[in-house]
């Protein structure tokens, strides 16, 4: 649905002799599948906000291409331009509503734009404010709401256009916990009921957790890994894996458990048998010191730091860390 290539924006910061250039990002290649809740992680300043500008045009990138829904975006004059970015409907931190419109009229904003009649209008907001569950609300104004209904608010008018990708950058940053899992569970509905492609700007790893089924991260505007959050969790080399399921909290010392290594496996149900074999095939003896199973990205992964004795584990664990590896258990001495 989404595919970034190549993509890289320079912004020119200060004036005269003091001017300097800002490579806000580099070199950015990505591909977000139809259907997907894709998130981009990354610290302030890493790029997060300039890339969503890039995706739907309103920041022209320096080079490279945005495809969206097979269009090449970068290749489109003003006009065929407006026409695609209704595909695209954005959510914001700060809502960005109107304040003198009510509900139902800030929900209409896209509905006039696209030059839809008051009784179109009306159905279709109606619609609308009941998915977002504000259907009592349509003659509030902004002010008299909650900010997790303004948000909703915000939902409803980036949905009025029937996109075909959310773009929500920092949707949940300024709520507070409740409401943002609350405001979540209706991305993930309205993702699941309308197949809408939800991209996901945030620097907040637990939304990511809550919702995405692959993410990105960010760097110094590079992209520095993505995958799936399922193999991301299961790569101990990966910062996002890591950032994903952290450690715990420290291993006791597995006084004569042996050589000690942390397994990571997606599917610990498939995994457990094997740590069985491990004992008959090359008997050797495991110790569980610690670890747990999470579900991350709509599947169970687990962790777990082990002792290893036996087997000649002792001196040699190769053969052990092997039989795992090949069994599909990613081992790493500790
Ligand atoms: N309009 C602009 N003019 C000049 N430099 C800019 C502009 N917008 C962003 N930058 C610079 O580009 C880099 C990336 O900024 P960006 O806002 O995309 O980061 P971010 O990851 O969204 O950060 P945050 O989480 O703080 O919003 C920063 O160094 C920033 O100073």
């Amino acid at each position: 649905m989404i595919s970034v290539e190549g993509l890289r924006k320079v912004y020119r910061q200060g004036g005269g002799r003091t001017a300097r250039e800002v490579v806000a990002l580099d070199d950015v290649t990505l591909t977000v599948p139809k259907g997907e809740i894709f998130g981009i992680l990354g610290r302030s300043g890493a790029g997060k906000s300039t890339l969503i500008r890039c995706l739907n045009l309103l920041e022209r990138p320096t080079a490279g291409r945005v495809v969206v829904g097979g269009q090449d975006l970068t290749a489109l004059d003003a006009t065929a331009l407006r026409q695609q970015r209704r595909r695209i409907g954005m959510v914001f931190q700060h809502f960005h509503l109107l304040q003198s419109r009510t509900v139902a009229d800030n929900v209409a904003v896209p509905l006039e734009i696209l030059g839809q009649d008051r009784a179109q209008r009306r159905r279709r907001v109606a619609e609308l404010l009941d998915l977002v569950g504000l259907a009592d609300r349509a003659d509030a104004y902004p002010g008299q709401l909650s900010g997790g209904q303004k948000q909703r608010v915000g939902i409803a008018r980036a949905l009025a256009a029937e996109p075909d990708v959310l773009l929500s950058d920092e949707a949940t940053s300024a709520l507070d916990g409740e409401t943002t899992a609350a405001i979540l569970d209706l991305l993930r509905d309205v993702n699941a009921r309308l197949g809408v492609t939800i991209l996901m700007i945030t620097h907040e790893m637990p939304v990511v957790k809550a919702i995405c089924g692959s993410a990105a991260l960010l760097e110094g505007g590079r992209l520095v890994e993505h995958g799936r959050l399922a193999d991301l969790a299961a790569d101990p080399a990966s910062a996002l894996g890591r950032a994903l399921l952290p450690a715990r909290a420290p291993m006791p010392q597995g006084a004569g458990a042996g050589v000690l290594a942390e397994l990571t496996f997606v599917d610990p149900l498939a995994a457990t048998p094997l740590l069985g074999l491990l004992a008959r095939e090359l008997s050797v003896a495991v110790t569980l010191l610690g670890g747990g199973v999470e579900l991350i990205g709509g599947r169970r992964v687990g962790r777990f730091q082990v002792g290893l004795k036996g087997g000649g584990s002792a001196t040699d664990p190769a053969p052990i860390l092997s039989f795992l590896n090949t069994h599909g258990v990613r081992a790493v001495l500790l």
